[in-house]
């Protein structure tokens, strides 16, 4: 069982138009409303996968409310706080020309007594799990160290972690030592502070991050796949080139891949061309954190896996 943590839900609002034009009204061609925040991708991508996961975090008044019947109608397996602070939507945009433009909302703030809730239940359930995914922001209100406490719960008991955020959520939730973290490229600027341009310099990034305590850094490169980086090895995934249609997500099918290759116990290699061919797989669909089994299978015999 695998537990995915989604700290500031959402209903992701995908908009369908044929060019954005700014300060205009625009009427919206096709409008999907999806359980959303990175950590409710996750949760689908997994069970898409096969596994069992189980959705925690906050809900929150009517969109809450919502979101928890389309868990349910969808059989994705949750276990939520609820608060009165309501669930946020976020919104992204889709140009007849491929181009994507996200709006995410904040969240509204969470009160102590939420959050301490949350800790409690989060330290009961992670006992039914081998792994922990921990994915996004959070709403105003929550501690920016809350990432490190769930980590350092959920290793205490040997579990796996893997911990997909950004900005000082990351740089904090590095210091309990997560097993594995999905950086891009801007995060890992963000978190060492230097530009980088090109492979080689992600690589050297990656291998800095490594060494502060992370079993493995995955990093994300879009079209280009991914790199794994340990502590004894480098490896590129790369997959075919494929014509996308929503590529929001694809950063979550990955963790969620990963996750499902600590559930099964791949090795490194298997865990990489699986996810790498899961993300790409989600970039075919118009649904966030979504794939088709043929489109995953194809790609996965495509994927080329090289190790550097
Ligand atoms: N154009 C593409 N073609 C093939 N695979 C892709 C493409 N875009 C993304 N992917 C797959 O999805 C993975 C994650 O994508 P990306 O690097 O954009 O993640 P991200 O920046 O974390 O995105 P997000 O957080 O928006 O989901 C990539 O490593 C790759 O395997
Ligand atoms: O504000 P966060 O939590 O960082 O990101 C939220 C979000 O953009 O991430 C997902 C895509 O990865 C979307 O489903 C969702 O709306």
């Amino acid at each position: 069982m695998i537990i995915t943590v989604t700290m500031n839900t959402a209903v992701d609002k995908a908009y369908v138009i044929e060019e954005l034009k700014k300060g205009q009204v625009m009427r919206v061609k096709k409008c999907t409303n999806t359980p959303g925040g990175k950590g409710l991708n996750v949760a689908r991508v997994i069970k898409c996968c096969g596994e069992e996961s189980l959705a925690t975090g906050f809900l929150g008044g009517h969109t809450g409310a919502c979101i928890k019947d389309m868990l349910d109608a969808q059989q994705v397996q949750n276990d939520f706080s609820y608060t009165s602070s309501e669930t946020r939507a976020c919104i992204n945009i889709l140009e007849s020309d491929g181009t994507s433009t996200e709006l995410l909302e904040p969240g509204e703030p969470l009160g102590q007594e939420d959050v301490a809730g949350f800790i409690s239940k989060f330290g009961k359930i992670i006992e039914r799990c081998n792994v922990v995914t921990i994915s996004g922001s959070v709403p105003e209100g929550v501690e920016i160290d809350i990432y490190e406490k769930l980590i350092g719960m959920a290793k205490a008991r040997n579990k796996k972690v893997i911990l997909d955020t950004s900005g000082m959520l990351l740089k904090e939730g590095i210091k309990a030592g997560p097993t594995m973290i999905k950086p891009n490229r801007d995060e890992i600027e963000a978190l060492l502070g230097i530009r980088i341009n090109g492979r080689d310099e992600v690589i050297e990034g990656a291998k800095k991050i490594q060494k502060m305590g992370i079993d493995l850094v995955a990093v994300s490169l879009g079209g280009d796949g991914a790199l794994v980086v340990t502590k004894d090895a480098v490896f590129h995934g790369k997959p075919p080139k494929i014509t996308t249609i929503n590529t929001v997500g694809s950063g979550d099918s990955m963790v969620a891949a990963f996750a499902v290759g600590f559930e099964r116990g791949y090795d490194i290699t298997e865990m990489l061309r699986y996810a790498v061919a899961v993300s790409a797989a989600n970039t075919l669909t118009m649904t966030t954190g979504n794939f088709q089994m043929e489109d995953m299978e194809r790609i996965y015999r495509e994927v080329a896996v090289e190790r550097l």
